[in-house]
């Protein structure tokens, strides 16, 4: 699993070095790390002697890691600039970067935009302006600056530790932001590099080790991202002697005669993520689509048999659906069920949720969502709200429903109402397609049913987790986000990069799913 800290545990992290009078050489391992990055990506392009880097350098200690990472560049061949955006810098790291020859330009009112054509054409950029000491976002020239450089879109952008202007703890963006190649950041990743906006503006995130990681461990990670050898161990994976009812049902309603491709999707996704037996509740014409495309589903119009698990609302429309929808979450209460909540479902929540309920919104419904609930404030909640602040937004509305939330996007963000949150993004934007949703509903309710009767015994699967039990549904659904960002990114890769439908999501699942099981040692069902 990978954890990502606030600036403020990092920093309480680093503190008791700083206190010993190790800050110096924190420094010099962060600006080494840097170095290395950005002497790597330039390499795969051209020879590094000749090759040229500028460094923004604020005042902080940013600005002094960046500029001690450029006279380590300026000493290997590379021609080093610094624009200083502050009278006063890191003193020892502009003595250092003079020494090994860099030459020093100033940013002042008024040169911004002549400093940003100056720079634009290097090999690389550092943003080293500022870091987790940033109170907002940059102001006056140095937000010229930057704002200048972004339109001339540089080859390449190293962020230092963050790229500035964006929020370590949340991820929010004050703009204007230099959009980074890559950031390297150090002792551990910055939680507001693994949510968006954030994570939009970062590239590839690397670590940079510098000695606070193993204390690191004892503090409880702001976000969490599950790699492809967690997703292969929580995975269901079938015993020798099961069958179709010990695999898990699942039961759909789902879809509706203006919203058909719902209920196909949803089902035949579900199917192929190995729920044992789907039973589909909804009208006649739509059944008789989902059984066209998956005959191994049941068409249970009225009373469906005992499922699982079930998925709710993807694609519901008109009385006669929405009723089934409703008889279904009672009945999923009632019999402590694991339900899906997704689109039409929403708004069919009882005054509390329990955690394994999953509610799958997109920003614009889960600012409906947040708005419907009576513990949110005066002030509507709208999508551009929760865009900007996801993290936020889901953590929220997961503790006032008690539901877990799966905020879909980019990166995808799961939040248990306890407050602990995945955060997954093995996606593509071609993934932003119609039936998307539907494909991942379908995954979901598949892992439920599988899971719902040994989750909280399969101590092994969640054992490098650190999870309490209440908190598993929230991997079980990152796990979900997982699997269908894999099968989306696989379907492109598999097309040259080219876009995707979300049937050719779904028809790569089970080969995800299967590598995904195969990394994790398993032996074949
Ligand atoms: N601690 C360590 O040992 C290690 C730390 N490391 C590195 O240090 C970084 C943290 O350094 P930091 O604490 O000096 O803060 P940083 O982000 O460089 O600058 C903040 C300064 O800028 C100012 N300022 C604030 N907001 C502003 C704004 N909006 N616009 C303009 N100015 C603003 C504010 O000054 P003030 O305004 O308060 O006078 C403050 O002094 C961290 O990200 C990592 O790179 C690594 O080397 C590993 C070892
Ligand atoms: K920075």
């Amino acid at each position: 699993m990978i954890s990502a800290f606030t600036g403020q545990q990092i920093r309480d992290t680093e503190q008791p070095l700083l206190d010993a009078g190790e800050g110096a050489v924190l420094m010099q391992r962060a600006a080494y790390g840097l170095a290395q990055a950005v002497a790597r990506e330039v390499k795969t392009r051209r020879t590094l002697a000749g090759a040229s880097v500028t460094v923004l350098a604020g005042k902080g200690n940013n600005g002094g890691d960046g500029l001690f990472a450029a006279a380590l560049l300026a000493r290997r061949g590379m021609r080093a600039t610094a624009v200083l955006a502050a009278a006063e810098v890191h003193q020892q790291a502009l003595a250092a970067f003079a020494a090994a020859g860099g030459r020093t330009l100033y940013l002042e009112p008024g040169n911004a935009e002549e400093l940003a054509v100056l720079c634009a054409g290097d090999d690389a950029i550092i943003d080293a302006l500022l870091g987790t000491g940033a109170r907002g976002g940059l102001r006056g020239p140095s937000a010229e600056l930057v704002a200048s450089l972004q339109e001339l879109r540089p080859r390449l952008v190293v962020a230092c530790d963050l790229p500035s202007g964006l929020d370590a703890n949340t991820g929010e963006v004050h703009w204007p932001v230099l959009e980074a190649d890559v950031t390297v950041t150090f002792g551990g990743v910055k939680a507001g590099l693994m949510t968006d906006p954030g994570e939009g503006c970062a590239g590839r995130v690397h670590v940079v080790e510098i000695g606070i990681e193993e204390s690191l461990e004892s503090q409880q990670p702001e976000l969490r991202r599950l790699t492809s050898r967690d997703v292969g161990a929580v995975l269901p994976h079938p015993g020798r002697r099961a069958h179709k009812y010990s695999r898990g049902v699942l039961g759909v309603v789902a879809g509706s005669v203006r919203f058909a491709g719902a209920a196909v999707l949803g089902v035949h996704a579900a199917a192929l993520a190995g729920a044992g037996m789907v039973r589909y509740a909804g009208p006649q014409t739509v059944g008789q689509l989902v059984l066209a495309q998956t005959p191994e589903a049941l068409w249970e119009p009225d009373e469906p048999g005992r499922v699982q698990a079930w998925l709710l609302g993807s694609g519901v429309d008109g009385k006669e659906q929405l009723a089934r929808a409703k008889d279904a979450a009672a009945a999923a209460l009632a019999a402590d069920l694991p339900v899906v909540v997704d689109a039409g479902a929403l708004s069919l929540l009882p005054e509390r949720c329990p955690p394994h309920w999953i509610l799958t919104p997109h920003a614009g419904e889960l600012a409906t969502l947040l708005d419907s609930l009576p513990s949110t404030g005066e002030v509507a909640v709208t999508r551009d709200d929760v865009e900007s602040r996801p993290l936020h937004f889901v953590r929220q509305a997961a503790e006032q429903t008690g539901a877990t939330v799966l905020l879909k996007g980019a990166t995808t963000l799961v939040a248990s109402p306890s407050g602990v949150v995945f955060s997954q993004s093995e996606g593509t934007a071609w993934m932003a397609t119609a039936g998307s949703g539907d494909v991942l509903g379908g995954v979901l309710g598949a892992l439920l049913a599988q899971c719902a009767e040994t989750i909280k015994d399969d101590d092994g699967a969640y054992a490098g987790l650190g999870l309490d039990v209440a908190d598993r549904w929230a991997a079980l659904a990152a796990v979900a986000a997982s699997v269908h960002g894999r099968a989306g990114s696989a379907a492109s890769a598999e097309l040259a990069g080219g876009p995707i439908t979300a049937s050719a999501i779904m028809a790569a699942v089970p080969r995800v799913l299967g590598s995904l099981n195969a990394e994790c040692d398993r032996p074949r069902p």
